[in-house]
Order: structure tokens, then C-alpha cells, then sequence
């Protein structure tokens, strides 16, 4: 579960603007987080990995205190090992399929699993270039759920999948997500593209 109290200013092209946030999320669940372009839904996702810091922010993960501005505690992204999904990937470019997953973990099993799960059996000797748009991004997805993450953000994940794919790799993911019991956030703009047990968090 996640426990998180922020306040981040802004910079945007109308201004300055803060989000603000006190909520929580669930673990072994999915939520989804929509809001306007520029609402903060990849900075919300950001913040909670690490790779931006807020004014103000108080984050437990799974009753661990990773970030407490008021104290000066704040855990590096190496250190709170979320699995992300990039909205552009950020794919290694000299790195196979294979190699990607083997970068993230060393258990042979779960990798094979996961190959399975995203339907890249066939190419794991494949370079990003030889890819698909739609391949790339699982293997985003992938990579992301090679180091079993407590903590599971994802911008976008399924922007280039087609609708067949993107329901089975839904499904697959809802599963994988309840196994592991990761604190999984989707940002979407697609309201009907996944249901959840959760409410959706909607940004202004
Ligand atoms: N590190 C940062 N510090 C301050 N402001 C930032 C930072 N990173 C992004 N911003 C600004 O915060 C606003 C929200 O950006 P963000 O990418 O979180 O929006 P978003 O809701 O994900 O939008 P979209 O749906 O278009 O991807 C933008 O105006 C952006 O310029």
C-alpha cells in the first residue's frame, strides 16, 4: 500500500500550479489515474519513483517511510526499485529482448514467464529497432515487471497495443499484479480501456 501526502509547484505554460495529493492506493491492485494533459499524472508517478522532488512530501510504501521532507528523508530510485513504464519506453537500444530482462533479474523462470505473458518468445534476439511499436511497449512492460516491484507505475502502457492485445496483456497484468502484491498505478486517458476495483483517482 501507499501512503502519500504531496505538494509539487508546477511550472506550466499557463503558470505556476501545485498539485497536491492525500491519498492512498492499494496493494495487489491496480488504480487509474486520469486528469487533463498537464494535470501531473506523469509528475505524480515521478515523484513516487524518486526521479522528482517535491516541495513537500510524505510517502510510505508497505509501512517503509521513503520519502519525509519534513525530516530529510528521502530514499534514491535505486533504492525504492519501482518498476516503471515510460510513455517513450526509454528501451536500451543496444540491448536484446532477452538482455533487457536478464539486465532486470537473474530467475530464468520468470523471465520465460514473462516472455510468454507479453508474446515475445519469438524475438528475444531481437534488438528495440527490430521492433514494433507495439512490441517495444511490451517489453517496457516487461522490464518493469522483471524485479517483482512492490511498487508498479505506468505511463501510458498500452498507447500502441491493438485492442486484442491490449485485453489480453490487461489480463495478464491484472493476475500478475494480485500475485506479486504490487501497489500498481496506470495513468490513462482512456476511461473504459481497464476496469479496476479501485476508484479512479482523477486529477483536475
Ligand atoms: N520537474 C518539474 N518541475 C516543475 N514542473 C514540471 C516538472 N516536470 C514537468 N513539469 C510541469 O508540470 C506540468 C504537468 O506535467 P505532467 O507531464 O505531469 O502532465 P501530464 O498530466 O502527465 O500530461 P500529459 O497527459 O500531457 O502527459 C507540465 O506543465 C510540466 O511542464
Amino acid at each position: 500500500m501507499i501512503v502519500i501526502d504531496i505538494e509539487k509547484k508546477m511550472r506550466t505554460y499557463e503558470g505556476n500550479k501545485v498539485l497536491r495529493l492525500n491519498t492512498q492506493f492499494t496493494k495487489g491492485a491496480i488504480t487509474k489515474i486520469y486528469g487533463p494533459s498537464g494535470s501531473g499524472k506523469t509528475t505524480l508517478l515521478k515523484i513516487i519513483a524518486g526521479l522528482i522532488i517535491p516541495e513537500m512530501a510524505k510517502i510510505t510504501v508497505n509501512n517503509e517511510l521513503w520519502q519525509d521532507t519534513a525530516r530529510g528523508i528521502n530514499l534514491s530510485p535505486q533504492q525504492r526499485k519501482t518498476g516503471f513504464v515510460f510513455q517513450n519506453y526509454a528501451l536500451f537500444p543496444n540491448m536484446t529482448v532477452k538482455q533487457h530482462l536478464e539486465y532486470a533479474t537473474g530467475d530464468k523462470l520468470w523471465i520465460e514467464r514473462l516472455l510468454h505473458f507479453g508474446k515475445l518468445e519469438t524475438l528475444t534476439k531481437h534488438k528495440p529497432e527490430y521492433l514494433s511499436g507495439g512490441q517495444q511497449q511490451r517489453l517496457a512492460i516487461l522490464r518493469a515487471l522483471a524485479i517483482k516491484p512492490q511498487v508498479l507505475l505506468m505511463d501510458e502502457p498500452f498507447s500502441a497495443l491493438d485492442p486484442e492485445m491490449r485485453g489480453m496483456i490487461i489480463t495478464g497484468l491484472k493476475a500478475l499484479v494480485g500475485e506479486l502484491g504490487s501497489t500498481c498505478l496506470i495513468v490513462s486517458h482512456n476511461p473504459d480501456e481497464i476496469d479496476t476495483v479501485d476508484a479512479p483517482l482523477n486529477l483536475p
